[in-house]
């Protein structure tokens, strides 16, 4: 069990953590993730005892490791996870694994279970990318640390790995059932990884919660828009209820006036001559498709489709509200500009259609029951 409380860490007059307080269960994984210097990698540095706080405590497994007292890293029987794999190049890979290690059992499990049996004699030089930091990964493992620590272990992989490899990463945690806290700048990673994903700004935790409810009920606009494609739609909210221009829907967490957030899964659009809005770009994202639409009621939305929905810049459309759970509510915005967000990319085509292929990482497919609704509103 690790249990950080209060922790608060300042380098002269700069604040890099404030406040923060989390837990990690057995077996739990707590991802971390934020903007660049929000603080997470400090925090992580705090709990392997990288980095005296200047406040708060760190317990792994009740023992206080960092704040009345402070115990050295090694002491601390943490494993640490990096980007840059921080093998021996001079030894093989059953080396690297086993090193200072008394027992051979450890290794050999861990080496199988990663599937690294077959290059145990290989040296780091002749591995991938993908294979190293799976021996960091055993070689963390095979010491039974009683908490492991990743700070951004995908970061230096190719796309096409990163998804297996987070998943591999993931059942390996589990199978040795004990706390992890993965800190990541990945949205997808982190919401697809973490039991609980917490969301840093600033220095302080904004939400710390299960990832569904982080993108689906975010604590703040900030969480809202950090989490993925964020639309806001005005509205009046009461008794439960939102009334947008796009008619009304169950609402949590607002009164009066208030901006719903519609992610592009909430919504559907359809042709219609006579419709409620106009589309003003589209980008094609492989599987997907996304579409940035003017509401003539004001704001610009966004909505992902399948691949299969064709609509142009100009095209007249239909936008209803196709979720299938409370939208989030947030006070209304003096400003509106978080609802004008400006295109992607500049149109590559007279008609505006993007072609940039798959340019960013799909959305987490927590709604794939509003996609479906969405994808048969297009069709
Ligand atoms: N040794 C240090 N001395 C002074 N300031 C530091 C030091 N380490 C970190 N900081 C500052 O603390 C803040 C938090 O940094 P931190 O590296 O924890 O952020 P991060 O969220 O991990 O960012 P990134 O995603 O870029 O790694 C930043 O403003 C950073 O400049």
């Amino acid at each position: 069990m690790l249990e950080i409380h209060n922790l608060n860490v300042s380098y002269g007059d700069a604040v890099a953590v404030r406040n923060l307080s989390l837990t990690a269960a057995p077996g739990e994984i707590v991802t971390l993730l934020g903007p660049t210097g929000c603080g997470k990698t400090t925090t992580l540095r705090v709990v392997a005892g990288l980095e005296d706080p200047s406040g708060g405590t760190v317990r792994i497994n009740g023992r206080e490791v960092s704040g009345g007292v402070f115990t050295p890293p090694e002491q601390r029987n943490t494993g640490l996870v990096f980007q840059d794999f921080a093998l021996f190049p001079h030894l093989t890979v059953a080396q690297n694994v086993g090193f200072r290690l008394k027992r051979s059992d450890p290794v050999e499990h861990w080496l199988e279970w990663l599937g690294l049996a077959a290059h145990r004699d290989a040296y780091p030089e002749n591995l991938s990318g993908g294979q190293k930091q799976r021996v960091a990964l055993a070689r963390c493992l095979a010491h039974q640390p009683e908490l492991v620590l990743l700070d951004e272990p995908l970061s230096n992989l190719d796309a096409s790995l990163k998804d297996s490899l987070r998943w591999e990463i993931r059942s390996a945690l589990k199978e040795a059932g004990v706390p992890a806290v993965w800190v990541t700048h990945d949205q997808a990673e982190a919401l697809s990884i973490g039991d609980r994903v917490g969301i840093m700004r600033d220095g302080e935790l904004e939400q710390l919660d299960l990832p569904e409810e982080c993108f689906r009920a975010p604590a703040t606009r900030f969480v809202a828009e950090f989490l993925g494609e964020a639309s806001f739609l005005p509205g009046q909210a009461g008794k439960g209820l939102v009334a947008t221009a796009l008619g009304q829907v169950p609402g949590n967490g607002g009164e009066g006036a208030v901006e719903a957030l519609a992610r592009p899964d909430d919504l559907g659009l359809e042709a219609a001559e006579d419709g409620n809005g106009v589309v003003a770009w589209a980008r094609y994202e492989g599987g997907t498709r996304l579409f940035g639409v003017d509401l003539r009621s004001g704001p610009r939305v966004k909505i992902r489709t399948n691949h299969e929905a064709r609509f142009e810049p100009g095209d007249p459309v239909r936008v209803a509200i196709t979720a299938g759970h409370p939208l989030a509510l947030f006070p209304a915005a003096e400003d509106h500009g978080t609802a004008r967000p400006e295109p992607p990319r500049a149109a590559s085509s007279s008609k505006g259609q993007e072609t940039a292929g798959v340019a960013h990482a799909e959305a987490p497919n927590h709604g794939g029951e509003l996609a479906a609704a969405s994808r048969a509103r297009a069709q």
